[in-house]
């Protein structure tokens, strides 16, 4: 099988780097009932090559979250129901400025308090953003994007949104069912905010409004297979982008890169279980084999 080049490459690992070095991310979400979602992005964020990563969640879930992976910090927030509550703003708003980059939205449900966690996180402009599932949910129900001052000015951190056509659609009103129009509606949103929307799907396609109006075109994945259609991928590639962004990639770089090694990893996938048989849980173990592609000089000639 050939394997597409990946569009950019990260630079090598020296012998004098640390887990500083290879930044620290934060994942936000969960919830009784979805705390494998969160814990599924904070997987994939440790096998894209973050230092450290930790996730923010509802409290009642954090022993859930927690035992997935040791290497993963938890940090509980207060919780109604299994949900965030309206004190959890006030609680992880002291974390945000210390995360190289911040993911939110995977299983966090579109309630009182995950509403406010996302209306403040796009307010501040300090640190990079991936917004996917529940928090794209929340500011399609809220009308966010119909106000400007949401947009981004050149100085400000990037914002990478990660919809699926379902997704898009509550966002852009325009129908998932028209894959054209979705696109032009998502570069139309890219250009207006000046941030990166990645349109997933098969095959994922990337847009870009940082440049204004001269928006960078559209990048067409070449990697990812419909083995890729189960359950939680999306929440993997959350984890992914994020863990780019905290690797100092812009959001266009850390999108591309991010559904290049996400559909490279969903192929490994595919060719050591099955496209069938394959789950999110598998390709976020195959991530962790293929990450070196993503890396100057240490590319390895791709084993499948
Ligand atoms: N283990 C866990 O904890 C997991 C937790 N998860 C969490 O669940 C939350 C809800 O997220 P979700 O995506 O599951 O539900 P939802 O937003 O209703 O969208 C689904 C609908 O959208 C559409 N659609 C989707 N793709 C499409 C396409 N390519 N092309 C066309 N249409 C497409 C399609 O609509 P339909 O055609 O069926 O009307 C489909 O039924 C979220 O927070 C997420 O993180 C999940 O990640 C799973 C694992
Ligand atoms: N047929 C396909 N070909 C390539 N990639 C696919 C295909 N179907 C789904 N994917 C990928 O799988 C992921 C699904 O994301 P999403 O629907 O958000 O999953 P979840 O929310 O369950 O985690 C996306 O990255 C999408 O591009
Ligand atoms: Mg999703």
């Amino acid at each position: 099988m050939t394997v597409s080049s990946p569009p950019l490459l990260l630079p090598s690992r020296q012998s004098a780097d640390h887990k500083g070095t290879f930044g620290r991310v934060l994942l936000v979400g969960g919830s009784r009932g979805m705390a494998g979602s969160i814990a599924l992005s904070s997987i994939a964020a440790l096998h894209a090559g973050s230092g450290l990563v930790a996730a923010a969640v509802p409290d009642r879930v954090l022993e859930t979250v927690a035992g997935y992976h040791p290497a993963i910090m938890t940090t509980a927030l207060p919780c109604l129901d299994g949900h965030f509550a309206d004190e959890a703003w006030p609680e992880l708003r002291d974390w945000v400025s210390r995360q190289d980059a911040i993911g939110v939205g995977p299983g966090m449900g579109t309630g009182e308090g995950s509403t406010t966690i996302v209306s403040e996180l796009l307010r501040q402009r300090k640190t990079p953003l991936v917004i996917d599932a529940d928090a794209l949910n929340i500011i399609a129900r809220q009308e966010f994007f119909d106000d400007e001052s949401y947009a981004r000015g050149d100085s400000d951190a990037p914002v990478v949104l990660t919809p699926h056509p379902g997704e898009l659609g509550r966002l852009t009103g325009v129908s998932a069912k028209d894959e054209h129009a979705q696109l032009d509606a998502a570069q139309q949103l890219a250009a207006r905010l000046r941030i990166t929307i990645v349109v997933k799907g098969g095959p994922t396609r990337v847009v870009d409004g940082c440049a204004g109006e001269q928006s960078a075109g559209v990048y067409v994945n070449a990697t990812g297979n419909p083995g890729m259609g189960t359950a939680g991928c999306g929440d993997v590639l959350t984890g992914v982008i994020t863990s780019l962004l905290g690797q100092g990639l812009s959001g266009w770089d850390a999108a591309r890169l991010g559904v290049w090694i996400h559909g490279r990893a969903g192929d490994a996938a595919a060719a050591g279980i099955s496209q069938a048989g394959m789950t999110a849980w598998h390709l976020a173990q195959t991530l962790a084999g293929v990450a070196d592609e993503m890396v100057e000089s240490s590319q390895t000639a791709p084993s499948v």
